[in-house]
């Protein structure tokens, strides 16, 4: 709901908010251009009076002395009959330029105010401010929701992409936009007599004036008493009309000055509704806080940023997620929930969507994080998820689990859990196992048992779906079956190899696009091939000769490295591993890359810590790579000996001089000191444990063995935080892929 709250208004009001946000950013430096055009005394320095009596020594025709909100004063004469006004130095009275209000700024004000669209606009914009609040209580909500509490609002994000950036971006901006949009849509509310507006109409004109003869302006004692840094205006009386009174109006209140006297007449204190007033106008538009105006400037640069990857968030999300006729949870008999990472699950939870539906069922399908506290009128639930890193829930799953304890099921409500893994991996469906679990210890019936899909297979899905349709009654045909992305042919240009004489044979290949075969036109270039995008840390699907089913490892460069570069270690008897050990560079594979967006360091100055063994350092090392902001990172690495597999050894020693790597510490269990990475961890408990505090982010890749020993270490090192791995990993800060 949050979630729609905040996509759905904003998708619509983009273009007029990015308008209201450009406009906003340009209208905030002018106070800060005003000031830098004025001269401005020090408060205490200069007094109205002697303002005044300055003034009028150059413009002897003064009708009008102000003090504008950034602080500079202007002066309004008549000069021979004609009427002028010049900003001054209220240090000497001269003039510094004439002053004409700019006609841009005057145009792009109009342009914020009411889109050129007189009241109609004056009123979209005020629904744009009033947006703007919904905007940001709503991201500032699930800003919690993804940091895992608003204890944790300032810490490192994970993931990577439009989300990372909407989210930084957004993290960084709220608070000004929260204070321009509710100052906005205040003031807004009173022009449409929405609240009510103080006008301070000041005092009546004063019935007992002396009628003597003037004194010089400089003289009158009543100007003397108010500081400049208080003056607002000073109107003059008339010419030749002794009974006539200076005007003046101050921050606190406005009166009337005797001209032959210099007495203050019928003085009236400004009510504390309109100081209130002046303070929200203040606060919207910078007037007198010239700083701030910058500060909410800047906020305000962010909205179109913020709007664009808004979009594209959206956007990815409806095309992975958009199902036609999905009902709302209201109305649905049945209800589909997903677990993803990498969206293959949707295509299955899509075709058992279209057959429910086509059996006459009224179905809402939506991924596991947004499990609701109840389905009025549900009697089958059906749970199709993934599993990733070492069993763990897969990006739209987090929640899930958290999210069960407030869930109360009806008592008719049956379940099925539908798993998608692959064997290869010792927690096969883990994660469907555990949701499985979770769901019987609730309470809630099995429809049917769970059954755990290998490697996407279409023939055991559609035996699922025949035993389901027997189930309930009515034939399921699901026919899905995912094509793999279509492969893309690589050519080996370089390889680095290491380990041999420890026998752990490890090598870095590097590939690049290879060119287009096929018949060509003699005269034509052969087409380079391009590489497809991808990022450290995403994978590489191998195909090994022979039809053999794709082997993934971990991708150490980013597409902007211009090579594609993995860590391979061969294993004793490793089809692919052999495979791709064999290669020679000018060599040919057949590959895909597969987004692996839940393994990606954070952003920001929060330290980062990466632990790996073996050929785990390869997407260690590209995020170091790609380090050029030189966040904090340290890298905690395992190998045998430094002489033979010191993977990496002369770029790491490059990245420690260039401060893209903050410190490195590695283990050798083939030396003399005979060490592992989680000993060095444990050596360096009190710095890992003084990072952590700050909110550091751990990422640990490399066997399983090496995973579950360095897990029990930081576990450990936890304990005096009174937190635990889980927690961090809930929290996005600890991430694994493990092998
Ligand atoms: C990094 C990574 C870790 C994985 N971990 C497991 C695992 O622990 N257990 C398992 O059964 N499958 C694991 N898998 C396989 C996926 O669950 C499987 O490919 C699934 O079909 C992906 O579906 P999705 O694209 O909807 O997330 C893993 C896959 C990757 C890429």
């Amino acid at each position: 709901m949050v979630r729609q709250l905040h996509g759905l208004p904003g998708l619509v009001a983009a273009v007029f908010l990015i308008t209201t946000a450009i406009t906003a950013a340009v209208l905030a430096l002018a106070p800060a251009m005003d000031r830098a055009a004025a001269v401005i005394p020090p408060a205490g320095e200069v007094n109205v009076a002697e303002l005044a009596g300055r003034v009028v020594a150059h413009y002897p025709g003064t009708e009008q002395i102000e003090r504008g909100s950034s602080g500079g004063v202007i002066v309004y004469y008549s000069r021979d009959g004609q009427p002028g006004a010049d900003l001054v130095n209220p240090l000497t009275g001269e003039g510094i330029a004439p002053y004409e209000p700019s006609a841009f700024f005057t145009w792009i004000k109009d342009l914020h105010r009411a889109f050129l669209l007189d009241d109609t606009g004056r009123a979209m914009a005020g629904m744009m401010a009033a947006l703007m609040v919904l905007l940001c209580i709503t991201g500032i909500l699930m800003l919690a929701r993804r940091t895992g509490g608003w204890a944790a609002l300032l810490r490192p994000f994970a993931g990577s992409g439009n989300k990372r950036v909407h989210s930084e971006l957004a993290r960084f901006a709220v608070l000004g936009l929260l204070l321009s949009a509710l100052t906005g849509s205040y003031m807004s509310a009173q022009r449409f007599g929405l609240l009510p507006e103080t006008f301070e109409t000041g005092p009546a004109f004063p019935a007992e004036v002396s009628g003597g003869q003037p004194a010089p302006v400089a003289n009158l004692s009543a100007l003397s008493e108010v500081d400049l840094s208080e003056l607002r205006e000073l109107v003059f009386p008339y010419p030749d009309d002794p009974r006539d009174v200076y005007s003046l109006t101050t921050s606190s209140g406005s009166g009337f000055v005797d001209q032959a006297t210099g007495e203050l007449l019928k003085y009236q204190p400004r009510s504390e509704s309109s100081v209130f007033q002046q303070w929200v106008v203040s606060l919207h538009t910078g007037e007198g806080l010239w700083w701030l105006g910058l500060i909410l400037g800047a906020a305000a640069l962010t909205v179109p940023v913020l709007s664009v990857t808004g979009i594209g968030i959206w956007w990815r999300r409806r095309s992975s997620e958009h199902l036609p006729d999905n009902v709302t949870v209201s109305q649905a008999d049945t209800i589909i929930l997903v677990g993803s990472e990498g969206n293959a699950t949707w295509g299955f939870a899509r075709e058992l969507h279209a057959s429910l539906n086509k059996a006459g069922f009224r179905v809402h399908c939506s991924e596991m994080n947004a499990l609701t506290g109840h389905y009025p009128q549900a009697s089958m639930l059906f749970v199709l998820t993934s599993t990733y890193g070492d069993g763990d829930a897969p990006t739209s799953a987090r929640r899930f689990m958290a999210r069960l304890g407030d869930f109360r099921a009806r008592e008719t409500l049956k379940y099925a859990v539908l798993g998608f893994g692959d064997s290869q991996f010792p927690n096969f469906c883990q994660f469907a196992l555990d949701v499985d679990a979770a769901l019987a210890r609730k309470g809630l019936t099995r429809l049917h048992g769970i059954e755990l899909i290998n490697r996407c297979s279409a023939s055991q899905f559609s035996q699922w779906g025949d035993t389901i349709g027997e189930l309930i009654g009515a034939p399921l045909s699901l026919t899905y079956d995912p094509l793999p992305p279509p492969p893309v042919k690589l050519e080996l240009v370089e390889r680095a190899d290491y380990g041999l004489a420890v026998q752990a044979p490890t090598s870095i290949l590097r590939f690049k696009a290879a060119e287009q075969g096929g018949r060509r036109l003699k005269f034509l270039p052969r087409a380079p091939q391009t590489l497809p995008s991808f990022e450290a840390g995403d994978l590489l699907g191998v195909m090994p000769p022979h039809g053999q089913a794709a082997r993934f490892y971990s991708l150490a460069s980013s597409v902007t490295d211009g090579v594609l570069e993995i860590c391979v270690r061969k294993q004793p008897g490793g089809l692919c591993s052999g495979y791709l050990h064999q290669l020679r560079p000018g060599d040919h594979i057949d590959g895909f890359v597969r987004p692996n967006p839940g393994f990606r360091p954070a952003t920001g100055n929060t330290p980062v810590i990466l632990i790996g063994a073996g050929a785990g350092i390869g997407p260690l090392t590209g995020f170091i790579r790609k380090n050029t902001g030189r966040h904090p990172m340290y890298l905690y690495w395992g190998g045998r000996s430094s002489q033979s597999d010191f993977l990496y050894q002369p770029e790491l020693g490059r990245y420690l001089e260039d401060q893209r790597l903050t410190g490195l510490n590695t283990a050798f269990s083939r030396s003399d000191e005979c060490a592992y990475v989680q000993d060095k961890l444990r050596q360096d408990q009190v710095a890992v444990r003084q990072m952590v505090e700050k909110g550091a982010q751990i990422l640990v890749c490399g066997g399983r063995g090496m995973a579950v020993a360095v897990k029990q270490v930081i576990e450990d090192i936890l304990e005096p935080l009174r937190t635990d791995v889980e927690t961090l990993r809930a929290e996005g800060r600890y991430l694994e892929d493990v092998y």
